[in-house]
């Protein structure tokens, strides 16, 4: 049960000791250093670890889309591990510019069979970690600080020692100080020293200093100065890389993540849509996105995000949440009526090579492959927007303004009964039953005119009335006109829109009238032809059927 009384059992988290911050006045120019844990902090958290097959898929994905620092995995956990990192060596599946990394304890006998997994790869890093935070300190080693220190430093002399008996290949150093987030700043800063000057980094060959929020346990500003107190406390800074790995149990990884960069980190560790342990590790798909949408170019390819995270949804039998940040099957998409309006007008100005500025879309979904037919929804939340962009972009038709009110509320009364979405399919299903299909009583099938300018327009028209065929006659001053005289119906056109539906011979003609039949009210009626005249007749057909049904009217009662 929850307490009444929080601070009971939890105390606030201590704010950083750094008046003179720098970071909040800064802004991120340009991408950091990505490096992706899936195999390895994604894989470790999954239910199911990866099989080889997968991790292989996963790993030329992740080369596919540009990440260039790669943790392959825990070789020194299981003998899967150390397989895949030989395979990928041995089988030289790891590209020039893509340098793998190996997690290991600072443990010997971990640490032997870590470097010997990545022995003859190019370049390999070797990421040690140990844990330095007060309670592990106390609960799961049992130590004092210096042993701590001892830990860390004896296990980078091993590695030191291990990768100078095998030259061929470039090897780095990464040191996690575990728990970075929530241990005390001086012994963090004590014990990346204590590192640092037994590896001996030089700014041509740096040496990685990862500072996780293994968990998340502050507001992201917080380990933003954390970060800043760091790259202005240790030692040989300028032959240190700072990177830092986010975890999300709070929900701000990515916040962390930026304010970090701000603060100085040059590098971010990471997973493909947040998965990893718990609450999952920072998203670097929404960082890139993030900083794509400020006009930087992140260095990664998300064109078709679409594929990207369908082999991430297959290898961790995970769900991408259908509102995940620039992923999600619901991110491109509105359903209620005033944004579908703002998406659909902002549609309508935007420029192909302008700056982007469509209301509701903080990017073109074309940027990441996705298509613009999935952003517009309709379902009761829906407008007439929704329903007239996917008529419009679906089917070409471009409904005049007040059909769209008209026709909505038939829409409306279908999401009302089903409580569903209605597809665009059945929109246009329902709009071809309302305007174009309904040829009872009065049904056009044919028509002769003939046009001069002293008479106007004289019409022979042929149409079925209850299914009997009847030839009528007419003249007018325009052919609507002659043909509405032929009827011999009181009806009078209150407006009329057309255009073309397609292109060259196939191209067919849309047109919409608003009519007065009667005294009732105004209606519309559609008709679409490949002649433009006889989409006219048919459109006003569609109109008077569509007054008598609505009104149960007799015919006679409408005769001129
Ligand atoms: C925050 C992170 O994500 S860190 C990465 C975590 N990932 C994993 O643990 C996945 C792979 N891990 C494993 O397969 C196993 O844990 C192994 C192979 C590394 C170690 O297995 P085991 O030797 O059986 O130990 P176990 O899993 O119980 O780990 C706990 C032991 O490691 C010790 N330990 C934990 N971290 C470290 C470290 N960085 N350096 C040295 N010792 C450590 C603990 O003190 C404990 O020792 P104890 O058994 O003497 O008390
Ligand atoms: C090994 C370290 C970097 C880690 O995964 C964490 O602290 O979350």
């Amino acid at each position: 049960m929850m307490l009444k009384n929080p601070a009971a059992k939890y105390r606030p988290f201590p704010a950083v000791p750094l008046a003179d911050r720098q970071w909040p006045g800064r802004a991120i120019t340009r991408p950091p250093v990505w490096m992706s844990t899936d195999l390895r902090d994604g894989n470790q958290a999954l239910i199911e670890p990866m099989s080889p097959e997968k991790k292989l898929r996963f790993f030329e994905m992740l080369v596919k889309i540009g990440i260039k620092e790669i943790e392959v995995g825990f070789p020194s956990a299981s003998q899967t591990d150390f397989d895949f990192v030989r395979m990928l060596v041995e089988e030289n599946r790891i590209p020039d510019d893509v340098t793998i990394i190996v997690l290991t304890q600072a443990r010997e006998e971990l640490i032997r069979r870590t470097v010997e997994s990545a022995m003859g790869a190019k370049r390999a890093i070797v990421h040690v970690y140990n844990s330095v935070a007060p309670v592990f300190r106390r609960v799961v080693f049992g130590m004092q600080q210096e042993e701590i220190v001892q830990i860390a430093v004896k296990g980078t002399q091993l590695i030191k020692e291990l990768v100078a008996q095998h030259p061929q290949t470039q090897w780095g150093l990464e040191y996690s100080p575990e728990s970075f987030s929530t241990t005390e700043l001086d012994f963090s800063k004590q014990i990346v020293d204590a590192v640092s000057s037994v590896w001996q980094p030089t700014p041509a060959n740096p040496m990685i200093v990862n500072l996780p929020s293994t968990v998340e346990a502050s507001t992201p500003n917080v380990y933003a100065d954390q970060i800043e107190w760091m790259c202005r406390h240790l030692e040989r800074r300028d032959a240190l890389v700072i990177s830092v790995h986010p975890h999300n149990d709070r929900g701000t990884a990515v916040a962390a993540a930026e304010l970090a960069v701000m603060a100085g980190a040059d590098r971010v560790e990471g997973c493909l849509f947040g998965n990893g342990e718990r609450t999952g590790n920072v998203d670097l798909v929404t960082l890139a996105m993030n900083l794509y949408t400020q006009g930087i170019d992140p260095g990664l390819d998300f064109s078709d995000i679409d594929a990207v995270r369908q082999l991430v949804e297959e290898c961790n039998q995970l769900p991408v949440h259908p509102r995940h940040p620039y992923a999600g099957d619901l991110v491109f998409t509105a359903f209620s009526g005033s944004h579908q309006d703002a998406i659909k007008k902002g549609f309508a100005v935007q420029k192909p090579d302008a700056i982007w500025e469509v209301p509701y879309l903080p990017i073109d979904p074309a940027d990441l492959g996705r298509s613009y037919d999935a952003v517009i929804r309709v379902n009761s939340q829906s407008g007439k927007g929704g329903m007239a962009y996917l008529l419009a972009q679906e089917y070409g038709l471009e409904l005049p303004r007040r059909l769209q009110i008209e026709f909505s509320r038939a829409v409306q009364r279908v999401a009302d009964e089903t409580g569903r979405e209605i597809a665009a399919a059945d929109i246009h299903a329902l709009f071809s039953r309302e305007y174009l299909e309904q040829a009872s009583p009065w049904n056009y099938v044919s028509h002769r005119m003939v046009e001069d300018s002293a008479h106007g327009v004289q019409i022979e028209l042929n149409v079925a009335r209850h299914q009997a065929p009847q030839l009528l006659q007419g003249s007018g001053n325009g052919p609507i006109d002659a043909f509405v005289n032929a009827l011999g119906l009181d009806i009078r056109l209150m407006d009329y829109h057309e255009h073309a539906i397609g292109m060259g011979a196939d191209a067919r003609a849309a047109c919409y009238v608003e009519l007065r039949v009667g005294n009732g009210a105004t209606l519309f009626g559609v008709g679409i032809d490949s002649n433009i005249v006889t989409a006219s007749f048919r459109a006003v057909v569609s109109a008077v059927n569509r007054h008598l049904a609505a009104t149960g009217a007799k015919e006679q009662a409408i005769a001129a």
